[in-house]
């Protein structure tokens, strides 16, 4: 199978990839039923790694499952060098403040306006006075392509594609060095979603970020991400670049790669 070998530490071996998120045989479940079943998985810093997979698989548990949302049954979840199970309160708040997280659907405060949204994180975790959240705020709507009058408004006001825009400067409030994106493409039409990518890449450049986004666009999978984890079965079934997922035999690899809308999205020409 085409998983990478895993690193023997979060910092990495020498001459391997640092690694800011490590998963091991991590299983969360409801009820009966373990949607996540024995999941190990490498994020590396400074990629975007796509996590796709079929519908209910368990991508969005995935991701709530790494940042403590979602309670585990089993398994270990590092990040940056720390058990988060074995983490004081303290440490675990350090961790919590170095990365951001975009819902899906935005999820913003309905009651609040942009900036008092994008302010929220700054409220939780900082001791800035009101004016610097505020001018901080100002920065961060400007930096995810918002106009400065979009601040003032109730997301009720915006687009789909101003929404997710805001929850991302929401996401990035404390200059996080994760950010953990679920389907932040869904709902917007080509080219609002090919611009989203296009701002993940850019962000991803110049602040260094490192990127955990759930997706079912082929086309964010083809133009942002470095590497792509597909998940089946509660497990990683295949992680690695675009090259290598074209080539997979699985049934559903193979219809989601190399399928009809593959070939519109003009990927599975690398396929042998
Ligand atoms: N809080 C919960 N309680 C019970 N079941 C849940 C809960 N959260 C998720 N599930 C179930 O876990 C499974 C995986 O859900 P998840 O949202 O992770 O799927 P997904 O892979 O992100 O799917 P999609 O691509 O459709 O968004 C689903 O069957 C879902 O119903």
């Amino acid at each position: 199978m085409m998983n990478d070998a895993p690193a023997d530490s979060a910092q990495g071996r020498s001459g391997q990839e640092e690694l800011v998120i490590r998963v091991r045989d991590l299983v969360v479940g409801f009820g009966e039923r373990n949607v996540i079943d024995g999941m190990d998985m490498d994020v590396r810093k400074g990629e975007i790694l796509g996590v796709v997979g079929p519908s209910g698989t368990g991508k969005s548990v995935s991701l709530r499952a790494i940042i403590g949302l979602t309670p585990k049954r089993a398994g270990k979840v590092e990040v940056f060098g720390v058990d988060l199970d074995e983490a004081t309160d303290e440490e675990r708040l350090g961790i919590e403040r170095r990365w951001g997280v975009l819902f899906q659907q935005g999820a913003l405060f309905s009651s609040l306006t942009v900036r008092q949204n994008v302010e929220m994180p700054l409220r939780e975790h900082t001791k800035l006075s009101p004016k610097l959240r505020e001018e901080i705020a100002r920065l961060k709507i400007d930096l995810v392509g918002l106009k400065p009058d979009a601040g003032d408004r109730f997301p009720s006001e915006l687009s789909g594609g101003m929404i997710k825009r805001a929850a991302l400067a929401r996401a990035l409030a404390l200059d996080p060095d994760i950010v953990f994106l679920d389907e932040p493409t869904a709902g917007l039409d080509p080219i609002g979603a090919n611009a989203f990518d296009r701002l993940i890449m850019t962000l991803k450049e110049t602040l260094g970020l490192t990127v955990y986004l759930v997706t079912h666009d082929l086309d964010t999978l083809t133009t942002a991400c470095d590497r792509i984890a597909a998940l089946k079965g509660g497990k990683v079934l295949a992680i690695g670049p675009m090259s290598e997922m074209v080539k997979n035999d699985d049934p559903w690899m193979k219809e989601y790669f190399r399928g009809e809308r593959a070939r519109a999205a003009g990927i599975g020409a690398t396929a042998a």
